[in-house]
């Protein structure tokens, strides 16, 4: 390339001269020079360094540095020094007067090039100041620039999540949303309220929601759109929130909804609202399902009540508070001496035939007493072996007698603050109705085989078949436990002497045996309870229940079917000499005649039943049971036989013999 503007001065130094240096230096943008510091010379000026200085560059080659520099030449001086020191330094505000007046400060950049260069000689790079400012100021702005772009695209990123997300949400939402401008047209309708409804959010989008799903109250009267409370919510700016409302569906079904309409602001203003919906139909269907059967509940109870006042009111003379049935005047007494007694917490004898009552009176003492909180004991002193009594009674200690493995509590620890009713008590032994005595005097006694005296508080109730009274003359029963037992006695009265309770005992216990067996309900006839009644009843109550309970599990076709062995006219009395004659006693009326029929008193009966019985039981050796036993002997079920020989108060141990049951 010929060279046309580098200009050679002087002494051009030869590698400056040569090749692609030279090249470099004359297309540099950055204005050059070199010059000779001692000989205040410009050797070498680039066409940059002639633009920046305002003159051709040979001109500026041929200037010295001081005629540059005219007024600054101190600085030049101080800059030229400390690049020929350091090798390298830089100043700046070098002011330049251009050869047309313009001024131009610049940056210097010295470097003190190598001595084979050829001298001292000096590489000024000079760069104007001012260019280098603006530059800067380009570079900031842009700088600026490309980091506003990067902001406004990571702001538009995070927008755009949200949206998304957004989205999602209104999408995955269970509950119908949908929104709503200031003119109450529908802007956005999600998934599930597009679902519930049935119309597509195209449908909807741009129409007045109130007209398209809410212009008719459940009634089917006119929804005014100004009572509606989602447009209320933005015309008023507040939140509603409205439990029970119909929307329309597309298909013209209503549906119950529930929903809340929150305006939505934007800068203060109200621009909308979001409404957001569920369908309740068959939560209020349930809840009303749920009112119904509780109305039906409410009804059926006062109606079971006002029944129940009915019946009460019915059986208030059958039933007396204590659950004794009975309108016969000796069950009404037995009714006020437990009321008289209960309350108190005397010791109380009951007397009567088994399968009275007894059980139950002293049931109802109990119950009715202050005690009724804690138990009542019962023992059945008939049922205890002789010698476990004590034990029985009183409890042991672990090792007291053989077979006493573990401590046992008595009876009279487990009634304490309670009542222990001693049912059969005229069978305790002799020896131990001292002991029994003592209890009863002092509230003390100790187990079988501990020292330790034990104190209790227990409130005797005792019951017996027996006539104490006898058996004190007889000097079986001890007269001083008799009087401590018998501080107030009550009788129970059998049940041939209130006959006129059986139909009433009878009914009860029919109804009581067809719940428990679940059995249709079955009525007496006038015919059953005229059967019922004409027997005389030997084993009281107690077998009464019996009868009615095998005639309801033996009933066919509703009609009952009564096992009753002795309900017919006894059979004649047999003479003295006679011996005593052992007839089926069920046939003894289909061999009676007229003539040989004879008037008799009950005692009388009772004399010839007692007679018969005892004579069948003595020839089948007191056993009772099987063919062999006085029960088919006396062609009786053994039941029956049993009853009666505890209503005549016969032992059939007596008539035991080695041989016999
Ligand atoms: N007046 C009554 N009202 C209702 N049920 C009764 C009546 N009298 C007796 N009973 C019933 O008859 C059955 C026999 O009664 P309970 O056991 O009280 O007689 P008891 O005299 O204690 O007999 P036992 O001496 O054989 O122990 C029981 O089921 C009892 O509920």
């Amino acid at each position: 390339m010929p060279d046309t503007s580098a200009t050679r001065v002087n002494r051009p130094p030869v590698p400056l001269a040569a090749g692609l240096h030279r090249l470099l230096f004359q297309a540099a943008a950055q204005p050059m020079l070199v010059f000779d510091p001692i000989a205040d010379r410009i050797l070498l000026a680039n066409p940059a360094a002639g633009r920046l200085y305002g003159m051709p560059a040979d001109t500026l080659a041929a200037l010295r540095m001081s005629e540059l520099h005219a007024g600054q030449m101190p600085a030049l001086v101080v800059f030229t020094e400390a690049v020929l020191d350091k090798g390298h330094a830089w100043t700046r505000g070098m002011a330049i007067t251009r050869p047309d007046g313009s001024d131009v400060v610049a940056e210097y950049d010295g470097t003190r090039l190598p001595p084979d260069a050829g001298g001292t000689l000096i590489l000024l790079v000079a760069t104007d100041q001012d260019d280098r400012h603006r530059r800067d100021v380009d570079a900031e702005a842009d700088a600026y620039l490309k980091s506003g772009i990067a902001e406004w695209r990571r702001v538009e990123r995070f927008f755009r999540d949200v949206e998304r997300q957004n989205q999602l949400i209104l999408r995955a939402a269970g509950e119908g949303i949908y929104g709503i401008n200031a003119d109450g047209h529908t802007t956005f309708v999600n998934p599930a309220a597009e679902r519930l409804l049935g119309w597509r959010a195209e449908e909807l989008v741009g129409h007045d929601m109130h007209g398209m799903v809410h212009h008719t109250h459940a009634d089917g009267s006119h929804y005014p759109e100004h009572e509606c409370p989602i447009y209320a919510a933005f015309r008023e700016g507040e939140i509603r929130h409205v439990e029970d409302e119909v929307f329309w569906c597309r298909d013209g079904r209503p549906i119950r909804v529930e929903y809340t309409s929150t305006p939505i602001r934007d800068r203060g203003m109200v621009v909308g609202a979001v409404i957001v919906f569920r369908d309740v139909t068959s939560r209020r269907e349930a809840e009303e399902r749920l009112h119904a059967a509780l109305a039906e509940v409410d009804a059926l109870r006062e109606r079971l009540e006002r029944e129940n006042a009915y019946l009460l009111e019915e059986i208030r003379t059958e039933v007396n508070h204590h659950h004794i049935i009975g309108r016969n005047a000796a069950i009404q007494k037995i009714a006020q001496q437990i009321d008289l007694v209960a309350p108190t917490d005397a010791n109380v004898l009951i007397t009567g035939e088994s399968g009275t009552g007894k059980e139950l009176i002293a049931r109802a003492i109990h119950e009715a007493g202050r005690r009724s909180h804690r138990p009542l004991i019962r023992v059945n002193c008939a049922a205890i072996p002789r010698e476990l009594f004590e034990s029985e009674f009183f409890g042991h200690v672990r090792g007291a007698f053989t077979g006493a493995v573990r401590d046992r509590v008595g009876r009279f620890e487990l009634a304490d603050g309670g009542t222990l009713f001693l049912d059969e008590v005229g069978e305790i032994p002799l020896e131990l109705q001292g002991k029994l005595l003592r209890v009863l005097q002092e509230g003390h006694f100790e187990r079988v085989g501990e020292e330790r005296t034990r104190a209790v508080d227990v409130r005797i109730v005792a019951a017996t078949n027996r006539d104490l009274k006898d058996e004190v003359r007889r000097g079986r029963f001890r007269e001083d436990l008799y009087f401590r037992l018998n501080v107030f006695p009550i009788e129970s009265v059998p049940l041939r002497e209130r006959l006129d309770d059986v139909p009433l005992l009878a009914a009860h216990f029919l109804a009581q045996t067809c719940r428990r067996l679940n059995i249709p309900a079955l009525k007496l006839t006038r015919g059953d309870v005229e059967r019922l009644t004409g027997y005389d009843w030997p084993g009281n109550v107690r077998e009464l229940e019996n009868v009615i309970e095998r005639a309801a599990i033996l009933a066919s076709g509703g009609r009952l079917r009564f096992d009753l062995e002795m309900r017919d006219p006894p059979p004649a009395i047999p003479g003295p000499a006679s011996p005593v004659a052992i007839a089926p006693m069920a046939g003894a009326a289909e061999t009676a005649t007229a003539e040989s029929a004879a008037i008799i008193t009950e005692t009388e009966r009772r004399n010839r039943d007692r007679q018969a019985i005892e004579a069948a039981l003595s020839r089948c050796g007191g056993r009772i049971y099987g063919p062999a036993g006085a029960a088919a002997l006396l062609d009786l079920p053994p039941t029956t036989l049993a009853s009666r020989l505890r209503a005549l108060r016969i032992d059939a141990r007596r008539f035991k013999t080695p041989a016999g049951g």
